[in-house]
This record gives structure tokens, sequence and C-alpha cells, in this order.
């Protein structure tokens, strides 16, 4: 397990990414600093900015601006810290010519910390044929040889880049359970992108909602899950919280306005009835925001979001 004193997973400071010079922008001033041991999950829409994210972390590209630091150094700085990061990409790549145990054994080669009888364990467990040949497996046989080549060097961080995208929900339900207890075996903290809630759920005890190239709000689940509320007013009665909190999201039916709202630090009573809201909604809600849309449920239906007046 991780020491409390443990350097974070990541920190980024003012991190950007542009891709060309008239490329997009992918990544807009990221300031995170994420505590180690924990299961991160990274979710948001299509090109949000989350593979390029995971990328710069493993160094295969470099920021344009700003720092990142992952477990404490640079990301890739040497070949020691590349040992202490498992990666698996988004496609989860194997060999198609080799077999499952020449991964293996090219696994021992390339890796000083090797755990060839955790690999071999894992393999039995998942039912994988040592002896079939890579390319011929299935995409979920495909996601776990590739979970179990990241686990086998064993890393203090694993870095998963949608890994269950392609798989049915039985297999990625089963993958998930084996991902878990990879990281409770390593002791080991894990990222995970994808934009699945329901995985992310399963699985995380730490969320980074990404959209629109930027960090919308990240947290520990608990926390964010206890510092939101949905809350209920009578239509264009939300002008008059208290300071500090914040509507994330509106939306107005009929002669009510229903709202998402971060209660932060207000001890105070609120105005309004409030009940609890789920990760889905604390998500979409701030996944609309950063859209600047609504629910598209109707003409009756308008979005707005802003900060109360401190
Ligand atoms: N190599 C690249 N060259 C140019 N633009 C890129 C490159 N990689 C990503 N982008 C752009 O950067 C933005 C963010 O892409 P990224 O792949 O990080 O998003 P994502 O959240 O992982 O998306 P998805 O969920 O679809 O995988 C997108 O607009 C994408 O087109």
């Amino acid at each position: 397990m991780p020491h409390a004193d443990s350097p974070p997973v990541f920190h980024a400071t003012g991190l950007a990414k542009k891709y060309g010079r008239r490329g997009k922008q992918a990544l807009v001033d990221v300031n995170l600093t994420i505590p180690a041991g924990r299961v991160i999950g990274l979710v948001g829409p299509n090109g949000a900015g989350k593979s390029t994210l995971l990328h710069l972390a493993c160094g295969l590209i470099e920021p344009t601006a700003g720092s990142l630091t992952v477990l404490g150094s640079r990301p890739a700085a040497n070949a020691a810290h590349l040992a202490r990061v498992g990666f698996v990409a988004q496609n989860t790549p194997v060999y198609g010519s080799f077999s499952v145990a020449e991964h293996l054994t090219l696994g021992a080669k390339m890796n000083p910390g090797w755990d060839q009888a955790l690999a071999e364990r894992r393999v039995r467990q998942v039912g994988l044929n040592p002896g079939q040949r890579a390319g011929h497996l299935s995409g979920g046989q495909r996601a776990q040889l590739a979970l179990t080549i990241a686990a086998a060097k064993r890393p203090e961080l694993l870095i998963f880049d949608e890994p269950a995208a392609a798989l049915d929900p039985l297999a990625r339900k089963g993958f998930l359970r084996n991902l878990m207890d990879f990281v409770r075996e390593l002791g080991a903290s894990a990222v995970l992108s994808s934009h699945l809630l329901d995985d992310i759920e399963q699985v995380c005890d730490y969320l980074i909602v990404l959209c629109d190239s930027r960090v919308q709000v990240a947290g520990d689940v608990r926390a964010l899950l206890t510092g939101h509320a949905r809350m209920t007013a009578p239509r264009g009665g939300l002008d008059r919280l208290p300071p500090g909190v914040e509507v994330i999201r509106v939306e107005n039916r009929g002669h009510h306005s229903h709202a998402v709202i971060r209660t932060g630090a207000t001890s105070g009573p609120l105005p309004h009835p409030v009940e609890p809201v789920s990760l889905e909604e604390l998500v979409l809600a701030y996944m609309s925001r950063a859209a600047g849309m609504g629910t598209g449920a109707g003409a009756d239906v308008e979005t707005e979001a802003w900060e109360t007046q401190r």
C-alpha cells in the first residue's frame, strides 16, 4: 500500500496540449493533484482529451504548456520510472503472431520486476490457452492478456485507456473484477478512462470529469456525492441561494426548477428541498454545463448554470 507521504499519482499544473500548430487544443489549463492508492475514473465524451491526458502521463507525448509529474517524476523519466507504470492502450494491442506464453516470455525479458508466477496464475484464472496465438484471441481475451502483462510488471500505477470498451457486458464485468483484484494484490493505484459510467461507478473511488479539453470537476467520489444535491424550487426561485452554493445545471419543468447544485462549504439551511444526487446525475450535470446545453427533453426544459453572488 502507498504510504501517507507517497507522492501524488498525478500532479498537473497549467497542463495543456495542442496537436500541431493549427491543430486542436486537446487539453487546456489542467490543474490536478491526485493522491496515491486510489482507483481513479476519468470520464468525458468523445474528444474530451482523456487519451491525451493518459498519453502525457505515460510520456508518449509532450505537453505544450504547464507541467505534469507522475508518481513524483517526469513521465517516463527513465527505465526505473517506466517500470513503475503499467499502461494498457485503448485497443489493447498485442502481437498477433505471438502466443500467450510468448507474450509472457517477452514481458519477462523486458521488465526487471516481472512476476512470472502472477502472470501464469492470472492466465490460468481467466482461462487463456498459453499456446494460442494472440491474433486469434477474442477482444475480451486480448484485454485480459494486456491486463495480465501490465500487472505482471508489478507497477505502482496502472493506466487503462478505455480498457473494456470493446467487451460485452458480461466480459466487461469479469475484466473489471480482475482489474480490481490486481489493484488490490499489487497495492497499486489505477487510472481508468471510460465513457461508461456504470464501469466507473463499480470500481472507482476518485473521479475526474473532463469535457471540452478542461477538467470540469475532480475529487473523491463520496465527497463529490455529499458535496452536491438535487434541489427543487418554484420556477425562477434559484436566484436567491446562499453565497457559495453553485448551480451546475437547471431544468425548468412546468412550475418547477430542478437543479444539481454544489453545496460547497455552506453549512446553513438551504431555501428549497434537496435530495442526494447519483453519480450519473452529477457527471451529466457537469457534461451538460460544459456543452452549454439542456437535457434535450423538450422545449419546456431550459438549462442555465451560474455561480451565485458571494
Ligand atoms: N495525434 C493527434 N493529432 C491531432 N489531433 C489529435 C491527436 N490525438 C487527438 N487529437 C485531438 O485531440 C482531441 C482530444 O482527443 P483525445 O483522443 O484525447 O480524446 P478522448 O477523450 O480520448 O476521446 P475518445 O473518447 O473518443 O477516445 C480530439 O479533438 C482529437 O481529435
